[in-house]
């Protein structure tokens, strides 16, 4: 039988899913690639892989999609890893850096600027581009809040703006599934979650960042009937920012 394909994502948050993953018998079955997030959105668009933990702004590209399982990476408020950090306060953020790892939380930058704060904003994806603000998500904005003037928490402010959690990221499939490997690849990464303190052990510490607090308060990763509205919710305000002329 040919193995599912399946990218994850590299970074720390996803790291009890692969221990999960790693720790069942599944492991057998799938060919597991870790990824930057837009890497990820980028092979289960194409077809290159079967299942991937997708950026939820990208699921809306991706032919037959389906969510596959019951976890995902979400926050109910602040998640302390996806930030618009800034040199000035929002109300006087003129022009944004966009992180290219990034597909939700580049589109939660948009959205949170100009539904939330009323403000039009320029943005780049110029890497070397000089702004007043960037976004910045995953293990790269781990115990560097301090070192700009301003850190906006993108999680706590769609909570401020809707009342509502996060989600992320989330298994997405671009075809069939089998219940059977759907339920094995479920309890794999529950056990995972249920391992958290071992994935704790052998991670390096980080100056200035609680691992523990990330891990077990700061991210959540039940796939919630909360967090699918705010995945509903958060897809329709991407498609009115694509609908306003430029
Ligand atoms: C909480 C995070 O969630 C993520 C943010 C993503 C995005 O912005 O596209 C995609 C996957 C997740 O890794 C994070 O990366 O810090």
């Amino acid at each position: 039988m040919s193995k599912i394909k399946i990218s994850a994502v590299a970074y720390t948050n996803t790291k009890a899913f692969i221990y999960g993953l790693q720790h069942s018998e599944i492991i057998n079955k799938i060919d597991l690639s870790l990824d930057i997030p837009s890497d990820c959105a980028a092979k289960v668009i194409s077809g290159q892989v079967d299942i991937g933990l997708m950026p939820v702004a990208a699921i809306p590209l991706v032919p037959n999609a389906n969510i596959v399982a019951d976890y995902c990476i979400g926050s109910d408020g602040a998640v302390n890893s996806v930030f618009i950090f800034s040199n000035v306060p929002v109300e006087e953020i003129k022009t944004l850096r966009l992180d290219s790892h990034s597909r939700t939380s580049n589109n939660l930058a948009k959205v949170l600027l100009k539904f939330y704060w009323n403000k039009e904003v320029e943005f780049t994806t110029d890497a070397n581009a000089k702004t007043d603000a960037i976004v910045l998500i995953g293990d790269r904005t781990f115990g560097k809040k301090d070192d700009f003037a301003f850190a906006y928490d993108m999680g706590q402010e769609w909570k401020n703006f809707t009342g509502l959690p996060f989600m992320y990221a989330a298994w997405v499939s671009n075809k069939e599934i089998s219940q059977e490997f759907k339920a094995e690849f479920n309890a794999a990464l529950k056990l995972g979650l249920n391992h958290r303190q071992e994935v704790l052990k052998d991670l390096p510490p980080v100056e200035n960042f609680d691992l523990e607090d990330y891990l077990y308060r700061k991210l959540q990763f039940e796939v919630t009937a909360d967090r699918k509205k705010a995945m509903k919710l958060f897809l329709e305000y991407i498609e009115h920012l694509e609908k306003e002329p430029v």
